[in-house]
């Protein structure tokens, strides 16, 4: 890496206070902040140590529409898990897409396979993870390029409900690829990759191993198989530290044991990150509503709950949090359970935090919310869903707006 090079990470504690400060006052909170001079940082990096492999963005991780057209911007492909998520990155502006079917809806499958007709140029592959998704798409006239979503019995991730390659849910069994391969050519199909995933927040020493282990069973297949293949993508899952103790992912390292483990090929290896992309790119701001000294801890409550940022209650995931008050240096630490407004126990979004003695009105950031952060939000408890900013360089523009109490019932029918 050279002094030019943007950070590998951008730390909580590196966003400007006082402008965070004021997107809150003009927008209010909860409120989503995503910097998109940071995303192209984070695809820059991807780009510089996957130099030799193709990257698409799996945009689940974030598809508020000017992230996407940052993303479109720089000339990654799509991955997309839905038909909203191709319609999104169709009208973001991404010329080639690739939808990942899991388990597809009927609908889904007539949406993608008409887009693939009305939209001139669209470099579409649709990945299949089961057989008979096959003759789904003949039902629907399909004859683009296919692709092989393959389980290939091992796994990684941040916890075991995101760990993906050994979940029976996703992709088709590795011994039954050879199979199918020769199904989809049989019946006309132009097979052009074969894909697996093996889960996401790959960090550890542990889930490394278990990322090269995929790839070069991948590697493996991709050479037995009697055709010759466009591409091989070995997924996403790429992870960012949660937590300030934790050292950022060596892409370098990831990225030539990936090359390595796949060993010789015809076909262009490629990965698929979401989080990296964006997750350091977003914060989440939110307001202290009510402060409770408890013999156990201090309650800090805020506006934002898991119906804002889900990830803590579903995963027991960290998020990083930070005072914004202006005087923060010079309150005394005090151990915060920052708790949401919503009516259930695991509605906390940090335990036991050492903060600036919080006080009613102060505005908390917490970090590393880019991805999989406005993704789930929910309307849990009738709670409309946040607004998001989008900043770059010195501008900044809304560019979700908040719902509002009327939004909730917007879609009930009178009876
Ligand atoms: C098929 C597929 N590709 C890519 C991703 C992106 O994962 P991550 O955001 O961890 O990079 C996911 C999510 O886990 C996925 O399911
Ligand atoms: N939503 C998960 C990531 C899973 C991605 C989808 N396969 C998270 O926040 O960590």
């Amino acid at each position: 890496m050279t002094t030019d090079d943007p950070p590998p990470i951008r730390r909580l504690s590196e966003w400007d206070a006082a402008r965070l400060r004021d997107l809150a006052d003009e927008h209010g909170t909860p409120l989503y902040v995503i910097d998109q001079g940071r995303v192209r940082e984070n695809v820059a990096n991807l780009e510089q140590a996957f130099h030799a492999e193709a990257i698409s963005y799996a945009v689940k991780a974030n598809t508020v529409r000017t992230t996407l057209e940052t993303v479109a911007d720089t000339g990654l492909d799509a991955e997309c898990a839905s038909a909203g998520e191709v319609k999104r990155a169709v009208e973001a502006g991404f010329e080639a897409v690739r939808y990942t079917a899991v388990n597809p809806p009927a609908a889904d499958l007539d949406h993608v396979v008409s887009l693939s007709d009305a939209v001139e140029d669209l470099d579409l592959v649709i990945t299949i993870g089961a057989a008979d998704t096959l003759a789904a798409l003949e039902e629907r006239g399909y004859d683009g390029p296919l692709a092989i979503r393959v389980n290939p019995g091992v796994g990684a991730g941040h916890h075991a409900k995101v760990t993906t390659g050994d979940a029976p849910k996703f992709g088709v069994p590795f011994d039954r690829v050879p199979d199918l391969a020769s199904d989809v050519l049989d019946r006309g199909f132009d097979l052009v990759g074969l894909h697996a995933h093996a889960g996401s927040g790959i960090h550890d020493e542990d889930d490394l191993q278990a990322h090269r282990e995929l790839v070069a069973r991948m590697g493996e297949l991709a050479r037995d198989l009697d055709h010759d293949l466009d591409f091989l993508n070995v997924g996403g899952g790429l992870g960012v530290p949660y937590r300030p103790d934790e050292a950022p992912l060596n892409l370098d390292r990831v990225a030539s044991a990936t090359r390595e483990a796949a060993g010789d090929l015809d076909a262009t290896l490629g990965i698929e990150p979401g989080r990296y992309v964006v997750a350091d790119a977003g914060v989440l701001l939110t307001t202290v509503n009510t402060v409770k000294p408890t013999p156990e801890t201090t309650v800090v409550g805020v506006d934002a709950g898991m119906t804002t940022l889900l990830r803590p209650a579903m995963y027991d995931a960290y998020h990083e949090i930070r005072s914004l008050a202006p005087d923060a240096d010079d309150r005394e630490a005090t151990a915060a359970t920052v708790a949401g407004p919503i009516c259930e126990t695991a509605d906390v979004l940090g335990r036991d935090r050492p903060l600036p003695a919080p006080e009613r009105g102060d505005v908390l950031a917490i970090g590393n919310a880019g991805a999989y952060g406005y993704e789930m939000a929910s309307n849990y408890n009738s709670r409309p869903r946040p607004a998001v900013v989008s900043l770059d360089g010195s501008e900044s523009e809304l560019a979700v707006e908040r719902e509002t109490l009327s939004d909730l019932t917007r879609l009930e029918i009178e009876q």
